[in-house]
């Protein structure tokens, strides 16, 4: 029997059958510890910028213009559709597939003058043109027959999304110079709908990043809205990591969209893969703090900002807390909400800190669209601002954890990092005296005035070395920033006493000297600061009427 071009990685196995029930699964055939790689995939079958990028981002590796790595982009000499930043990837992307497409682009652009294409079109050109020209990998997924589930009847019975893949598969049929037969439209149909089914569309907010990605042992993951399993993305490659342990027998599931959102939206999101999902977060509708106080990876958070596990297992909500309908029908409002652009962005906030009321009355901090209301606010601040600081880490300490109950989640360590980044701007400006000018709130002057900034901001930093491999890569530009950050706070004179403290708590959380210095010096003021956060939401975007009831 011919080898798979694409077999599961070692420690798994391949479970199911294609089109029956959940199809197939990828099981666990040992023990996974959490946050360790299950396998990393580095030779997709698909990997592509999305359109906007296509002159920032290296057409191989996907590292964008501004990424260290990167010195220059140039563009491909023969069609200058597309850049690299080197020649070595050049070379590696002409092998993969670009000798089929630069000829495509090179005739497109003298014929019509355009010179980019919509994503899906150029994905589904580059699995066509791949397919014509006999490529193996491509055949023995994409091909008649071929490996990947595309759910083609179940897209045809959509006919709204149905109308939009055939025109995108007939445009690559078209700019690919394909024969237009009915055969190669009904391929390019199907391709689209396999490409739909099993690649994945990411994008990194934080350094413009985004591509689509497709591989086809990957691709052989299920869904759950509780996964136990989750994919980072570094430029080519795709890493797939346990977020919390795996047992032999386990089935591995990842979340194909944002698991913390309300059901309705998962749901929504959840249409273009066509099934219901059965996860215990839909069947019973739970939301983020019942889903937390179950979840296995509450242990690993003795070393975090809320080590208090109790506090994870026993959610602070109010009373019988809202419905799964009720926040369902906030998140709504809140997404449709909107503003002219010529206005001013806090007016936006105002009306959807408004519709998060009823969310925070309930004490349900950890649910959406609470925290993204918190986070706009932190990003409105300007850099380095007190308030922002409270809000941080009231998101770090009573959001965060019970969304994303593994502490080494990307999104938590960004957390922590930008906790890390506000202090070293805070105290810079209480050192020099200038807090009061840049606050005039005094419970936030106090404890700033009081506190070790520069300690704290050290146990930030100690937090995101420790987790940044594990949540992402050793390569992450979050560890690599938070690595020179950490060196100049350890270059410091006379804080010997204080880091190595920090290194004591860090190496060993329950470290008796360490811990205690960790719990007053760090822990308590982070706490003081989150605590006065809602306060402060409420008077900058409420009617001034607190909310706080602790
Ligand atoms: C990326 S594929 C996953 C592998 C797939 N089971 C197969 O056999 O090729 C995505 C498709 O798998 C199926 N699937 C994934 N998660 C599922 C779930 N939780 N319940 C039912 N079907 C699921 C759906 O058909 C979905 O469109």
């Amino acid at each position: 029997m011919a080898t798979s071009p694409f077999p599961p990685p070692p420690g798994t196995r391949v479970d199911g059958s294609a089109g029956v029930r959940r199809g197939r699964r990828l099981l666990a055939t040992r023990q996974f510890g959490p946050g360790e790689v299950i396998g990393t995939f580095r030779n997709p079958l698909l990997a592509l910028p999305v359109e906007r990028g296509m002159r920032t981002t290296c057409n191989h590796c996907l590292r964008v213009a501004g990424d260290p790595a990167v010195t220059q982009l140039r563009a491909c000499t023969g069609c200058k559709f597309v850049v690299y930043c080197s020649v070595a990837c050049q070379r590696a992307s002409w092998a993969a597939v670009h000798k089929h497409e630069c000829k495509v682009f090179t005739r497109m652009a003298s014929r019509t003058g355009k010179d980019w294409l919509p994503t899906p079109v150029r994905a589904v050109m580059q699995v066509m043109l791949l397919l014509k020209a006999g490529n193996a990998a491509a055949t023995a997924s994409f091909g008649d027959g071929g490996s990947l589930e595309g759910n083609v009847d179940a897209f045809k019975r959509d006919a709204e999304v149905w109308n939009d893949l055939k025109l995108q598969s007939m445009a690559a049929v078209v700019y690919g110079g394909i024969l237009e037969s009915e055969e190669m439209l009904e391929r390019a149909e199907r391709v689209i709908c396999k490409i739909q089914t099993n690649a994945f569309n990411w994008l990194d907010a934080d350094t413009g990043r985004a591509g689509v990605f497709l591989d086809p042992a990957l691709a052989m993951v299920n869904h759950s809205c509780v996964p136990n399993a989750f994919i980072g993305f570094n430029g080519r490659t795709a890493t797939l990591r346990t977020q919390q342990g795996i047992e032999p027998g386990d089935e591995i599931e990842i979340s194909y969209i944002d698991y913390t959102l309300p059901r309705a939206t998962r749901q929504e999101e959840l249409r273009l893969y066509h099934f219901q999902c059965q996860c215990s977060r839909c069947k019973d509708e739970l939301n983020v703090y019942q889903i937390c106080a179950e979840s296995p990876a509450i242990p690993l958070n003795t070393f975090s900002l809320q080590p208090d596990l109790q506090k994870l297992r026993l959610p602070p909500i109010e009373g019988p807390g809202m419905s799964s309908a009720e926040i369902d029908t906030i998140y709504k409002a809140w997404k449709a909400a909107a503003i002219p652009e010529s206005q001013d962005p806090i007016q936006l906030a105002q009306a959807r800190w408004k519709l998060c009321k009823p969310l925070a009355d309930a004490k349900m901090w950890a649910v959406e669209p609470l925290p993204s209301t918190l986070l706009q606010l932190v990003n409105y601040y300007q850099d380095g601002h007190p308030k922002a600081l409270a809000l941080s880490c009231f998101l770090a300490t009573e959001c965060e954890p019970y969304k994303l109950v593994a502490p080494f989640m990307p999104w938590r360590i960004k957390g922590v990092m930008m906790i890390a980044k506000l202090l070293s701007g805070t105290a810079q400006i209480t050192a020099s005296g200038e807090l009061a000018h840049a606050c005039s709130h005094k419970g936030l002057i106090e404890i700033l005035s009081k506190s070790d900034q520069v300690s704290m901001c050290e146990a930030m930093l100690r937090l995101v070395v420790h987790y940044a491999p594990l949540g992402e890569s050793d390569d992450w530009e979050v560890l690599s920033e938070a690595t020179t950050m950490l060196d100049d706070i350890e270059s410091l004179e006379g804080r010997q006493n204080q880091s190595a403290l920090l290194r004591a708590w860090a190496k060993y959380p329950q470290d008796p000297e360490g811990g205690a210095f960790f719990h007053s010096v760090v822990l308590k003021p982070v706490n003081e600061l989150a605590a006065l956060a809602i306060e402060i939401v409420d008077a900058e975007l409420g009617n001034g009427k607190s909310l706080v009831r602790r």
